[in-house]
């Protein structure tokens, strides 16, 4: 499973509280991140992490030309509605090509939890 996950500052916390209540799957997945995101999950979880760019430098984007050539299977997007980003069209971007390819993209907690327990079944990943 290559998982991408991506959290804007004010969801950081939450990204890596959920990693950790789901660390023995993602140890078993292929993960990408952007470049916070990412340091945070390999500093704090020991996650082994491939760190993209940061979010507002493009890392948003790096992570949609890869699920656009089939090299991403989900998307864990804990965006921020309460703060205006600068590269608000990245994000967007990102967004779209997960329907545009038809990849899960989980944009809140709530939904990154069903999408994570229903990866947790035996036999899933
Ligand atoms: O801005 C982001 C996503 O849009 C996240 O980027 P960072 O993980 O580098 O903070």
């Amino acid at each position: 499973m290559k998982l991408a996950l991506i959290a804007h500052d004010g969801k950081k916390t939450a990204m890596v509280a959920l990693a950790a209540e789901f660390l023995p799957l993602l140890q078993r997945c292929q993960l990408m991140a952007t470049g916070t995101t990412g340091g945070r999950l390999q500093r704090e979880l020991g996650l082994q992490v491939e760190c993209l760019l940061s979010g507002p430098l493009g890392g948003d984007l790096q992570i949609g030309a890869r699920l656009a050539v089939g090299e991403v299977d989900a998307v864990i997007f804990l965006r921020d509605p309460m703060t205006p980003q600068p590269h608000e069209p990245d994000i967007n971007a990102l967004v779209r090509a997960c329907d545009v390819h038809d990849v899960p993209c989980a944009t809140n907690v709530s939904g990154a939890r069903l999408m994570l327990r229903a990866w947790s079944e035996p036999g899933a990943v």
